[in-house]
């Protein structure tokens, strides 16, 4: 049996080409840019005012004191969106600015309107102090410049970014097309309804990997419950598919040894360039993997237990999904155990646990009890992946632990 890292090596490996397509910024939430992105323009376009209140010429205020008051005529008064053009302006002059108005050519400092005094006539405002030049302005390109990158390609597009796109003025963009899945469960037990004899089983596990599509970058076609007697069936939409838009089969269910555990022997009939059939980890060691010879399409065969799918899902399928679309690979982030914790020494651990902060700034983690892959409310209770690695026994408290979130790439937290 292979290890995990033997089996992410093969992974990375038998990669399959994913097309690319152009598309508007506004529908990007997820996907994947496959070109560095630039600034097209200087952001802000314009200097303009951070507060409201009235810009002046600091200058003009460099012989003024509490003793030498002066007056500043107003010209005029400037909002967001005005144009701020004005044709001649002479010292001791000042205009009113709304936040975001752009400040026109001779100003350089802004005075809130809080400290604003006015004269009796209202036609200007009365300065008795020197004003530094500078004051709650931004400047134009202060933030981008024109040419500036503003993400790398590779990049799982956020809502940060989308709102810089449009910031920006770029409406559309090159992503890696949206994966196809097409899902299906197995077994006789397995059912849809809600009122069930105790002998069956409600279908989870489609509902689960359906529900982690808009996060994990895909997009979901259910198969529906492959029955005991289905091999021929399964054999039939297999070579059906891999004429299709589907990129990736995953099953759930019969890949283990018993009798109506047909999901090896069918996928084994066909031509494969890469493959592998159990791995070193728990829960989901009877994992299965086949990319077929002469198409761009792979097989993952997940485990039926729900955690074994689950955590398949999140350390075979994802990661693939990153390499294919062109992510970088993604990178634990670090918590200290806060329980012990022992597990057979050649094998990776995938362990539900909970994820908490001290009060002076630490991330600890906790092993929960109830690691068996059929146990959900352990699930429930979690809200991170530890990933116990390899080679390794004995954990001791305050070891440090590779953690993943189950919610989306770490990538989306820690750049
Ligand atoms: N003799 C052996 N038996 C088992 C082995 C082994 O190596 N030798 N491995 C065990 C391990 S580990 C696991 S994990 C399971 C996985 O087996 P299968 O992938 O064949 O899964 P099934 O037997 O079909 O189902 C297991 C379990 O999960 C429930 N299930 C399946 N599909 C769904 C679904 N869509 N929604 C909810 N629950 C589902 C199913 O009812 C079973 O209870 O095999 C061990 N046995
Ligand atoms: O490893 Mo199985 O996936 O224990 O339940």
């Amino acid at each position: 049996m292979i290890d995990y890292k033997k089996a992410k090596n093969i992974l990375i490996k038998s990669k399959i080409n994913i097309k690319d397509e152009v598309i508007n910024t506004s529908k990007s939430l997820n996907r994947i840019n496959v070109q560095d992105i630039y600034c097209p323009v200087n952001y802000p376009a314009g200097t303009n005012a951070a507060f409201d209140g009235f810009a002046i010429n600091s200058k003009d205020t460099s012989t003024i004191n509490k003793k030498n008051p002066k007056e500043f005529k107003i010209l005029k008064s400037i909002s967001a969106g005005d144009n701020p053009k004005l044709n001649k302006v002479k010292k001791f002059q000042a205009v009113e600015v709304m936040t975001g108005a752009l400040i026109p050519k001779y100003f350089d400092t802004i005075i809130p309107i809080e400290k604003i005094v006015f004269t009796n006539n209202k036609k200007s405002i009365v300065i008795n102090e020197k004003i530094k030049t500078n004051q709650h302005i931004r400047h134009a390109g202060s933030d981008y410049k024109k040419n500036e990158l503003v993400i790398n390609k590779g990049t799982i597009i956020q809502p940060s970014h989308i709102l810089a796109f449009k910031t920006l003025g770029i409406k559309s963009i090159k992503v890696k097309k949206k994966l196809n899945i097409l899902f299906f469960s197995t077994g006789n037990e397995i059912s849809n309804n809600i009122d069930i004899a105790d002998w069956k089983v409600r279908n989870s596990n489609s509902h689960y990997i359906k529900s982690l599509s808009n996060n994990f970058l895909f997009n979901y076609i259910e198969g529906g419950i492959l029955r005991d007697k289905d091999e021929q069936f399964f054999k039939k939409q297999i070579d059906k598919n891999l004429r299709s838009k589907i990129d990736i089969i995953v099953t759930s269910g019969a890949v283990s040894a018993g009798k109506h555990d047909f999901i090896p022997s069918v996928v084994k009939k066909f031509n494969l360039s890469n493959f592998f059939k159990g791995v070193a980890i728990r829960p989901g060691k009877p994992i299965l993997f086949a990319k077929f010879k002469g198409s761009e399409k792979a097989f993952f065969g997940l485990p039926g237990n729900p955690i074994s799918s689950s955590a398949c899902f999140r350390f075979f399928v994802y990661p693939y999904i990153l390499n294919i679309l062109g992510v970088k690979e993604e990178k634990p982030f670090k918590a200290k155990l806060k329980n012990s914790f022992f597990k057979k020494k050649n094998f990776t651990r995938f362990i539900k646990a909970r994820l908490t902060t001290t009060h002076n700034g630490n991330l600890e983690i906790k092993v929960l009890k109830g690691q068996e892959s059929f146990r959900i409310k352990s699930f429930v209770e979690s809200n991170i992946w530890g990933l116990f690695k390899h080679g390794q026994s004995n954990f001791k408290k305050s070891e440090l632990i590779d953690c993943y979130s189950p919610i989306g790439s770490n990538i989306n937290i820690f750049k």
